[in-house]
């Protein structure tokens, strides 16, 4: 039974997000909020996050107002600022999420597809890699070189920190 209670804490990040056992294979990753995978648009992002600038979490919380108002969703920084107004949910329940990580509450919300196409427009960088909760931009392969990962083709990554 402590053996049990001990491996299940072991599966729970700081973050709140479940990360699946090594011995899970892709099919069955388990991903917050019972999705059963994020539907953010992968290959637009794959191509576009090579050149992307990297933001600290840090760096993100200094942009927190009406008029300067970043999020992360999925390891990625939005620059939301002009949107925050139009927003349909209103502008309260994003405020709520400036300058932080929104991307479990933007999951929760069960926002549409076209809501996580939107996001595209406003991209602006993605967040360090020993920050990211979601995905790993590059990781060294077996001849030490560095390749492109599959943004959610693997387990999430996480946090070193963790
Ligand atoms: C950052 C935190 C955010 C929260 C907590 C949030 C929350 C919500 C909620 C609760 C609704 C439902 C409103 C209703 O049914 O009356 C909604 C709708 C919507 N939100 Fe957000 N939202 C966030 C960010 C965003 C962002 C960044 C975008 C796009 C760039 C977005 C796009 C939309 C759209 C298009 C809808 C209309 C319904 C849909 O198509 O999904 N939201 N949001």
């Amino acid at each position: 039974m402590f053996e049990l209670i001990q491996t299940l804490m072991n599966t729970v990040t700081t973050a709140g997000v479940v990360s699946p056992p090594s011995s899970l294979s892709k099919s069955n990753t388990i991903w917050p909020m019972g999705q059963s995978k994020p539907i953010i648009n992968e290959s637009t992002k794959r191509q576009s996050c090579d050149n992307l600038p990297e933001y600290t979490l840090a760096e993100v919380s200094e942009h927190w107002q009406t008029n300067d108002c970043w999020v992360v969703v999925e390891d990625l920084v939005y620059d939301i600022t002009e949107f925050v107004d139009e927003h349909p949910g209103g502008q309260y329940i994003v405020m709520e999420h400036a300058g932080r990580d929104a991307t479990l509450v933007f999951r929760g919300s069960r926002h549409s597809q076209d809501a996580y196409n939107m996001l595209d427009k406003y991209l602006i960088g993605i967040l360090v890699e020993n920050e990211r909760i979601c995905w790993s931009r590059s990781r060294s392969n077996t001849n030490g070189s560095s390749s492109s990962s599959s943004l959610y083709g693997s387990s999430p990554q996480p946090s070193k920190s963790l």
